[in-house]
């Protein structure tokens, strides 16, 4: 579905991304992990049209996409969230969801846009104004965003941060759901470690750039690279 090689994000003389190469196969959940500034959220930017590699190739169902528009990507059926919440605070939940829906791959089929808002359980906010969501639930926009271009392959940007353990679950069980329904590929970007590896099929490790590990939950959990640059004992506990 989605495949890089050797990609590299290059500012000025930070190298954000070096020489990364892998795939994501269709129907995969693949997590991504890695310290802060490790370059996972450039990663997302690189293969959604957001920034322009400086350097490698980004492949979609096997086609080149490196330089292509973040409309491209999406049509390509690429959808994501953003860290940072991008809604639009001064149109309500339905008016966000149905801009976004204008986007995608879902033709004339407006129905869909509640049924995604119901599907992530923020229909009872419909007429509410995004601005004035708190921050968890603009990310539940977001995906209820995501969802109305009728995406294949979902990208999914710390969708979870500040949450309880417990509500992080809740969120990876929704995501479960949703690649299920929707017969998606996903990948998540997340620092809840120990739910991510209860989660997903495969784990990406980036550090500095760098992929430094690609693997099998437990394998990853048990690479001491991994240990030692990123988990410790957070997931040995
Ligand atoms: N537009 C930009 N201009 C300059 N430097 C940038 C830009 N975007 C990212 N960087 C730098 O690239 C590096 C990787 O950043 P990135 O946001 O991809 O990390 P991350 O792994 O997502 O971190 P976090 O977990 O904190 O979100 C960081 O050093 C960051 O400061």
């Amino acid at each position: 579905m989605l495949s890089v090689e050797n990609l590299g994000m290059q500012f000025g003389g930070l190298k954000a991304l070096s020489e990364v190469t892998m795939k994501v196969e269709r129907g995969e959940f693949l997590g991504i992990i890695g310290p802060n500034g490790a370059g996972k959220t450039t990663f997302f930017h690189a293969v959604s049209g957001i920034y322009l590699p400086t350097s490698g190739k980004v492949r979609i169902d096997g086609a080149e996409f490196q330089g292509k528009s973040a409309d491209a990507f999406c049509k390509a059926g690429v959808a994501r969230t953003f860290q940072t919440p991008r809604v639009f605070s001064d149109m309500t939940v339905h008016d966000n969801v149905r801009f976004a829906f204008t986007f995608g791959n879902r033709g004339g089929d407006a129905s869909l846009i509640d049924e995604v808002i119901d599907e992530v359980h923020i229909g009872s906010l419909r007429q509410e104004l995004a601005g004035e969501l708190p921050p968890a639930r603009q990310r539940q926009l977001e995906i209820a965003m995501a969802l109305a271009t009728a995406p294949r392959l979902l990208l999914l940007d710390e969708v979870a941060a500040g949450l309880t353990e417990g509500e992080v679950d809740e969120v990876a069980r929704l995501i479960l759901r949703l690649r299920d329904q929707y017969q998606l590929t996903v990948v998540w970007i997340e620092h809840a470690v120990r739910t991510l590896m209860r989660t997903v099929d495969r784990v990406a490790v980036l550090h500095f750039g760098q992929l430094l590990a690609d693997g099998a939950p437990a394998e990853v959990t048990a690479d001491p690279k991994v240990i030692s640059a990123y988990l410790g004992d957070e997931v040995t506990q």
